[in-house]
Order: C-alpha cells, then structure tokens, then sequence
C-alpha cells in the first residue's frame, strides 16, 4: 500500500501522530531504540530529518536500523536533494512556501525529483509554511515568518498550497519552539481547506496536542520531546492519549 493511501485510512479513522527523529543527534541504533518505543506508545509514522548538519550515508544507516525496529511508513522530511535516502518509505515532497529564496520553493525540489524517480521512492507533495518563532529552520530556510496573530496570512498560504494540487500542508513553528502553533491558527487554516493538516514545533504538553487536534489538525509532530525525556514510551502515549478527541 501507497504511504500516502495508509494516511489517509488513518486519520479517516482517528487522529494520528508522528515522531520526527533527526539522524544527526544520535547513532543509528538508538534512533531504532527511540523509534521502536514510539511505535509501541501508537505513533503512525516515523518523520526523518533535520535541518542542519546531515549527510546522506548517516539517514541510509538510521533508516535501515528503523526499518529493522518497526513496521510504520518511514518518510523522509528533507533539508534538501542531498538527504534523499533510497530506504525510506516515503518522502515529503516539500516547497517552503513563505520562503524567501527559490531554493527552498524550487530549485532542491528541481535536485531532487531525478533523484526520487530513480530510486523509486514515493513523493508526498506538501506545502509547509513557518510561523513565529521558526527556530533554526526559519533561518535556514529564509523564511518570512507568519505571525502568530495573523492566521488569515497562514491559511492564504495553505489554500495556495491546496489549489496547487498538493497532497498535504504542514503549519510548522520550528523544532524546539517555546510556544506551538496557536490553535486559534490551526482552526482558522483548517477551515480554508479541504486537504489533510500537519502540526509541529513546540509540541510537549497532552493538553497543548489536544488543543491543536481539537482545532483540526489531522496530523501532530513530535521531536524534540522524543530527544529529551527518559521514558520515550510513556511521554509519546501520553500525547497518543490526549489527541483521541
Ligand atoms: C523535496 C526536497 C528534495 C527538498 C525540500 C527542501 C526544503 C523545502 C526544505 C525546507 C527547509 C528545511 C531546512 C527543512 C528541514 C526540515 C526539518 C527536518 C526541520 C526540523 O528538524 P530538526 O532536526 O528537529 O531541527 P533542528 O535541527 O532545528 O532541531
Ligand atoms: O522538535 P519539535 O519541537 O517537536 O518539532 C517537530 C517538528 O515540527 C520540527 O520540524
Ligand atoms: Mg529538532
């Protein structure tokens, strides 16, 4: 089965989570360990990225520990052409739509399509818009930032990102972020819409995810979370728990 067709079987059926591991901070075996306690806690899929300080050869190791550990999708969310590993499952076939620069709208994505026609692997098209703070991927990805008080600028984007045919779009404040998205944006960008919603940066707290999917996402990140607590099974079931709304 397609990756993108076990999405949207999913979040049909439920609301749905993801862990994002970065390969940069850990070796490949614990990024399985991590991945494996995940999966048992009810995340859907496995997200690998990160934004700076990648090497291909690091993502092929991680992915094939992973794959070795569980039996979810592993999609990469790249940086760039130049982390697309032929292991994974999936990759988000991304444009940095409030970018600055055609890099990041255009010009990995032009890099990368030859490269994923020929390794075979399946592209999920997605608009991925940064909000206040951004973190590092708002620098690195020269992003203009949407303010937080502006929902309206978010969901302009994301109706854009609609109307382009793409398959999904992901409302993103950066990894680590203080703050996540606010739901009051999450409410607003979903209304405009009718394509599946992404959400993640800053997510740690049950009752902030259930805020987010009460306010229509479909689909909440985590990251940072899985890098920082002792109990990896216990903090993601948590979430797991609290967005079964
Ligand atoms: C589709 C292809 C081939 C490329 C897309 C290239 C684009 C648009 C990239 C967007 C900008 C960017 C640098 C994205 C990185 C996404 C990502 C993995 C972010 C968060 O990763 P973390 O590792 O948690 O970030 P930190 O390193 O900041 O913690
Ligand atoms: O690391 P966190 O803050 O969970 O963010 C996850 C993801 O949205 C980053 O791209
Ligand atoms: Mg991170």
């Amino acid at each position: 089965m397609k990756v993108m067709d076990y999405i949207i079987n999913e979040i049909r059926a439920r609301k749905m989570h993801m862990t994002l591991i970065d390969p940069a901070k850990q070796s490949p075996e614990e990024a399985a360990k991590m991945a494996k306690e995940a999966y048992e806690a009810g995340t859907g899929a496995i997200m690998i990225g990160g934004s700076t300080d990648l090497s291909r050869e690091k993502v092929d190791e991680t992915v094939l520990k992973i794959k070795e550990a569980v039996p979810i999708p592993i999609i990469l969310f790249p940086s760039g052409a130049h982390v697309i590993s032929k292991y994974a499952d999936a990759i988000y076939f991304m444009s940095l739509l409030n970018s600055n620069s055609p890099e990041y709208l255009i010009r990995q994505q032009m890099m990368g399509a030859p490269i994923i026609k020929k390794l075979g692997i399946e592209p999920i098209s997605m608009g991925y818009i940064i909000i206040e703070p951004g973190m590092t991927v708002g620098k690195v990805g020269k992003a203009e930032l949407i303010r937080r008080d502006k929902p309206e600028m978010a969901a302009a984007y994301a109706l854009a990102a609609q109307y382009f045919g793409m398959q999904l779009v992901y409302l993103e404040a950066g990894s680590g972020a203080p703050e996540p998205v606010p739901p009051k944006m999450v409410k607003v960008v979903k209304d405009w819409i009718d394509i599946p919603l992404i959400v993640g940066g800053g997510i740690r707290k049950a009752e902030d995810a259930r805020n987010i999917v009460k306010a229509g996402a479909d689909i909440i990140v985590t990251g940072t979370l899985v890098e920082e607590v002792e109990d990896i099974k216990a903090a993601v079931s948590e979430i797991v728990k609290a967005i079964k709304v």
